[in-house]
């Protein structure tokens, strides 16, 4: 058994007073994991919990040493999250979003410009977000998930609205990641392609709950 990547202890999520998640334990190895749910089950939810984006109770340890709690800046540098929906200030440009994450985030620029390259972001880098489509959004969105050095990267729904090619470097770019250790978390209603990619395990959101199977 592989080292935990991520351990959830006791963590529960309510917006106002309406419980969405309670989680009394979940660990993760390392690997790919599909999270399915239904709609409003809380997918999104607990991915922004787990990338320390918004407020919940308990306690999120990664590697078995930095705590959500403890060490939150340590936290969230080894967390990317892709949103579903990407929605950035409409007078920045996609190259002031990206220096932003590599000077915050750190990381290989080299490698970084390469995936611009093969997403075909650096087509459109130099524009105003607002001039993009959600295809350029997105790709923008997940070139973003792939910069730093995180353990963990969740892509919430990240086939929607990406080309075929895109989805194509995607892929290889989960699977170039993966090799290097990384783990990933994927919501996508649409079935994942399981030749593209080597799923270890679903996790399955409901009633509150996330159970790995
Ligand atoms: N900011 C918010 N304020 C109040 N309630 C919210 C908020 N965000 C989500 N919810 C509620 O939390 C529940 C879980 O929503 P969430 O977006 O996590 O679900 P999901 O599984 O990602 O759904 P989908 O598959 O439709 O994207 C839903 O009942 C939703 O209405």
């Amino acid at each position: 058994m592989s080292e935990t990547v991520i351990a959830l202890h006791g963590v529960k999520k309510s917006y106002q007073d309406t419980p969405v998640l309670d989680i009394a334990r979940l660990e993760l190895a390392s690997g790919i994991y599909w999270l399915q749910g239904e709609n409003g089950a809380g997918k999104t939810t607990c991915m922004k919990v787990m990338a320390g984006l918004i407020p919940f109770k308990g306690e999120i340890i990664l590697q078995g040493a930095v705590s959500s709690r403890q060490h939150p800046v340590r936290f969230r540098r080894l967390i990317n999250y892709a949103e579903a929906e990407p929605l950035y200030p409409a007078f920045l440009t996609g190259r002031d979003l990206l220096e932003l994450y590599l000077n915050t985030k750190g990381g290989d620029r080299e490698n970084i410009r390469q995936i611009s390259e093969q997403l075909g972001v650096h087509n459109f880098v130099n524009n105003p977000v607002s001039s993009y489509s959600s295809g350029m959004l997105k790709k923008l969105s997940l070139l973003l998930a792939f910069t730093g050095n995180p353990v963990l990267i969740l892509l919430d729904e990240p086939l929607i609205t990406i080309d075929t090619q895109a989805l194509e470097v995607l892929y290889e770019l989960i699977r170039s990641f993966r090799k290097k250790g990384v783990t990933f978390c994927i919501t996508s209603h649409q079935p994942l392609d399981n030749k593209a990619l080597t799923i270890t395990g679903t996790l399955n959101v409901a009633g509150k709950n996330i159970t790995l199977n």
